[in-house]
C-alpha cells in the first residue's frame, strides 16, 4: 500500500466517526479560558484547537509529558521553519533546527513505546508502524517521524486560519449568525444540552456546512499548488511544455464570477446547488488532493458548535485587513472579546 494511501485510511471517514467524542473534548478544553470578556487572538487559539486535533489523529494517545514537549518544540519549529535561514546560534531559524531535533527525538521515544508494547490503533503512527512495502521492507523512524511532521503542519494552520475567517464571517452577517445559532442550538436541545455531538448529527448540519463551503471558497488560503507537466499539455491554444512548473490559481476559479456569481458576497446559499466539477477546489484536485479534508471539515463543524452555542463576540480593533502566515489570515489574527452566551 503507498504512504498517500496509508494517511488516507487514518483519516477515512471510518476513522473519523470515532473520533467525534475526543475531538469535542479538545474543542470544550480549547474554549475553556474564552468567556471573561478579555481580548483573545482568535487565531492563536484555532492553532491550539487543531494542533491537539492534530496530535489526536497522528497519535491516538499519548502520554502527557511527551504530549507537552511535542507541543514545545513543535511550537519553536513553527516560529521559525519561515524565518531568514541562518546558523547562528539564538536566530528564530537556528532554534527550529534544534527544536527538529528534538522532536525527532521524542518521536522515537514514542516509536520505541509502541513496538515494545505492540500496541495498536487505527491512528497514523500506528499505520507507519505497520506498513509493509511490496518487498516487506518497513520504514524507518526518521521516515515516520518526517511523515508525522509533515502532516501536523499540512494539519494545523490552515484549518486554524478557515475557522479563524468563519468566526469573523459570522460577526459581520448577524442574521447568518443567527441562523446557525439557531441551527446548532436545536441539535444542542436535542441532546439536553449535555449530551456529546453524535457522528450522525455532525453530518446533519445543513446550515452550518454551506458556512463552512462558502468559508473555504472566499478565504481560498491555498490559493494555489505547484505543478509541473510530465507531459505536453495543450491548454486552450496554449502549450505547456513537459517540465514546466504550473500553478492552478484555485483562488481565481473561486471568484470567477462566471462560476459563483457576485464572488465577493458572502452567500452560502450559492452551496444549496453543487458548483460544476473543477470550479470549488478547497482542498486541491487529483492525486496530492488533502487526504485530511474531511477531518478538516469534522472539527470545523464542532468548533462551530461550541462556538455559537455557548459565546458572543466582539471584535476589537479594525476589522479590515489581512495578514499572510503564511495562509491569508484577518489582520492581527481577529483579536476579539468572548462571552459566555449567559452572561451579560
Ligand atoms: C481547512 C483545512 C485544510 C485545507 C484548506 C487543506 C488544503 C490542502 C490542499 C489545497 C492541499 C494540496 C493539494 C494539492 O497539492 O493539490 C493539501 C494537501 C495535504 N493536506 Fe490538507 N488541507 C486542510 C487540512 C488538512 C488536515 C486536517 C490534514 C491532516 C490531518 C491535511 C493533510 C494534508 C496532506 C498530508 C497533504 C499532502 C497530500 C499529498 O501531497 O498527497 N490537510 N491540503
Amino acid at each position: 500500500m503507498s504512504l498517500r494511501k496509508l494517511v488516507q485510511r487514518s483519516l477515512s471517514l471510518d476513522a473519523l466517526r470515532n473520533m467525534v467524542p475526543d475531538i469535542e473534548a479538545l474543542a470544550l478544553y480549547s474554549m475553556k479560558s474564552w468567556g471573561h470578556g478579555h481580548v483573545i487572538n482568535t487565531y492563536r487559539e484555532m492553532k491550539r484547537f487543531s494542533f491537539e486535533v492534530g496530535i489526536l489523529s497522528n497519535f491516538g494517545y499519548i502520554e502527557p509529558r511527551l504530549k507537552d514537549e511535542l507541543k514545545k518544540n513543535y511550537w519553536i519549529v513553527d516560529t521559525g521553519y519561515n524565518s531568514f535561514p541562518s546558523s547562528i546560534p539564538g536566530t528564530q531559524y537556528k532554534k527550529a533546527l534544534l527544536a527538529r531535533k528534538r522532536i525527532g527525538k521524542i518521536l522515537s521515544e514514542i516509536i520505541c513505546e509502541r513496538r515494545e508494547k505492540k500496541l495498536v490503533g487505527r491512528d497514523l503512527l500506528s499505520c507507519l508502524l505497520n506498513w509493509k512495502g511490496e518487498k516487506g521492507e518497513i520504514l524507518s523512524d526518521d521516515q515516520i517521524a518526517d511523515n508525522i511532521i509533515g502532516v501536523l503542519f499540512a494539519a494545523q494552520d490552515t484549518t486554524a486560519s478557515v475557522m479563524t475567517w468563519i468566526v469573523k464571517y459570522l460577526h459581520n452577517e448577524p442574521k447568518l449568525l443567527e441562523s446557525v445559532k439557531a441551527e446548532q442550538k436545536a441539535i444542542e436541545k436535542s441532546n439536553e444540552g449535555n449530551l456529546p455531538l453524535s457522528w450522525n448529527q455532525t453530518r446533519n448540519m445543513p446550515i452550518t456546512y454551506k458556512v463552512v463551503l462558502e468559508s473555504l471558497r472566499m478565504a481560498s488560503i491555498i490559493s494555489f499548488p505547484f505543478r509541473e507537466a510530465v507531459a505536453d499539455v495543450e491548454y486552450k491554444g496554449f502549450l505547456i511544455p513537459k517540465g514546466w512548473k504550473a500553478m492552478p490559481l484555485f483562488r481565481n476559479i473561486h471568484h470567477n464570477p462566471e462560476f459563483f456569481p457576485e464572488p465577493k458576497k458572502f452567500n452560502p446559499s450559492r452551496f444549496e446547488v453543487a458548483p460544476k466539477p473543477n470550479t470549488f477546489m478547497p482542498f486541491g484536485s487529483g492525486v496530492h488532493s488533502c487526504p485530511g479534508n474531511e477531518l478538516a471539515k469534522l472539527e470545523i463543524l464542532i468548533m462551530i458548535h461550541h462556538l455559537v452555542t455557548k459565546f458572543r463576540w466582539e471584535v476589537v480593533g479594525s476589522q479590515c485587513g489581512i495578514q499572510y502566515d503564511p495562509f491569508p489570515l484577518p489582520l492581527n489574527g481577529f483579536q476579539a472579546r468572548y462571552w459566555k452566551e449567559s452572561t451579560s
